[in-house]
């Protein structure tokens, strides 16, 4: 098997990420904003904390897991001279406002490498005659898509600035091997709906939270939601977050760390009452119910206590601060093994009380570089590592991660 998600903790297996290149270089202060940075960042720096943090999980998943770069998967797709000419046609009919068609002849003489190279970076030295602003986001694979259990919910994007990420990923998908067994399995939508993977939230195999978000649409999400309700998923939580840019996605509030174990941002989830709405299957209909709060709509529809840690502690201001960093999005390499931003110290000393051991980046990887990690023999373990500049772009280890398999329990 190549894809298949049982939940956000099953053991990791398989992870899609993009280790940030020249695009990021490309940002300057003048257009950071639109392209959804907020400051310029130093690409030496972000991507020697990016490759840490692969370290991190290479440490961690067994031999036969794989790290896998998204533009390796596309330039094997861009290998083949037809799915580069699709390719650009979609370009040109999806992005009209760039005006891709005055320049389709010169794209259709590229090879694959440069393609993607204007793809990514938007024009092609030396020259960069025809500019397109550059594509820093693509370091935020989740966004892209969502594996949930068996199928792949295809993203749609709600900001001009990502929208040539997301046919990237959907050529991928129609065209990499390494989809083959869900490529019929895809969950779309399309028009002005949208969704971005960063919403999406597999609890269980039966249950799946989505965002309604600044970047999933309530259209995009009901859409969704009536399709994974076909293909056996029980309850789809929907919550409402406020639309703003410190919580652009669900996950940059809310994250699983454990079976049942979260990490939250207190403001805008357990200080929130009425704020989600559980859609499940009755006969052939879909139907709505509203949840006092996440934690009762979590703890109803999987029949389970969840213990909620706070992102930042006890205060208010760290709470804050620490969410800005994206202390609430971390990521599970394994059932109580989580990967986060070592910067947010307070969600740590919050982690510690719950059980978690920390350990730095250096001492995870130097105790399990040659002795394999088996997280049943190990306990919880909250891993930090550096992200300085990676979190000046509003994401961390969630967002920076695109798992495609994880393994039973
Ligand atoms: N899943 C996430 N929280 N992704 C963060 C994406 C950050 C990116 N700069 C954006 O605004 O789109």
């Amino acid at each position: 098997m190549n894809v298949g998600i049982p939940s956000e903790i099953h053991p990791l297996k398989k992870v899609i990420v993009h280790t940030p290149g020249h695009e990021v270089s490309l940002v300057n202060p003048v257009i950071k904003d639109e392209l959804l940075f907020d400051d310029i960042i130093f690409e030496n720096d972000a991507r020697q904390e990016h490759l840490d943090m692969l370290k991190i999980f290479k440490a961690a998943m067994p031999e036969d897991g794989e790290v896998i770069e998204i533009l390796d998967l596309a330039l094997k797709c861009f290998r083949e001279e037809s799915v580069r000419e699709e390719f650009i046609e979609l370009m040109i009919k999806e992005l009209p406002y760039e005006n891709i068609h005055t320049i389709q002849s010169d794209l259709k003489e590229l090879p694959a490498e440069k393609l993607l190279q204007f793809v990514v970076e938007g024009s092609i030295p030396p020259k960069r005659a025809f500019n397109l602003n550059p594509a820093p986001n693509l370091l935020f694979t989740r966004d892209l898509s969502a594996v949930v259990g068996d199928h792949i919910i295809l993203s749609r994007a709600a900001k001009k600035a990502r929208a040539r990420e997301f046919l990237l990923m959907n050529m991928i998908v129609k065209h990499h091997p390494l989809f083959s067994e869900v490529k019929n399995n895809t969950i779309n939508i399309t028009g002005n709906q949208s969704i971005e993977g960063g919403d999406v939230l597999v609890a269980t195999d039966k249950v799946v939270l989505i965002g309604m978000s600044e970047r999933t649409s309530f259209s995009g999400l009901m859409n969704v939601a009536e399709k994974l309700i076909e293909t056996g998923v029980e309850h789809v939580l929907a919550v409402d977050i406020p639309k703003q840019r410190s919580s652009m996605h669900l996950d940059t509030i809310f994250t699983f760390a454990d079976k049942n174990e979260c990490i939250v941002f207190p403001p805008a989830i357990e200080e929130q009452k009425d704020n989600v709405v559980d859609l499940y299957a009755s006969g052939d209909h879909v139907q709505t119910r509203r949840c006092k709060s996440l934690k009762d709509a979590l703890e109803e529809v999987t029949e389970q206590d969840f213990n909620f840690i706070k992102c930042g502690g006890e205060e208010q201001i760290n709470q804050y601060r620490e969410q800005w960093t994206d202390g609430a999005n971390v990521f599970a390499l394994a059932p109580g093994v989580i990967v986060g931003y070592g910067r947010n110290t307070k969600t740590f000393e919050m982690m510690a009380e719950h059980g978690y051991k920390q350990m730095d980046q250096y001492d995870f990887i130097e105790e399990f570089t040659d002795k394999s990690f088996d997280y049943k023999n190990e306990g919880k373990i909250a891993i930090s590592f550096q992200g300085h500049e990676l979190c000046r772009g509003r994401g961390g280890a969630r967002c920076m991660t695109m798992p495609v398999l994880r393994s039973q329990l």
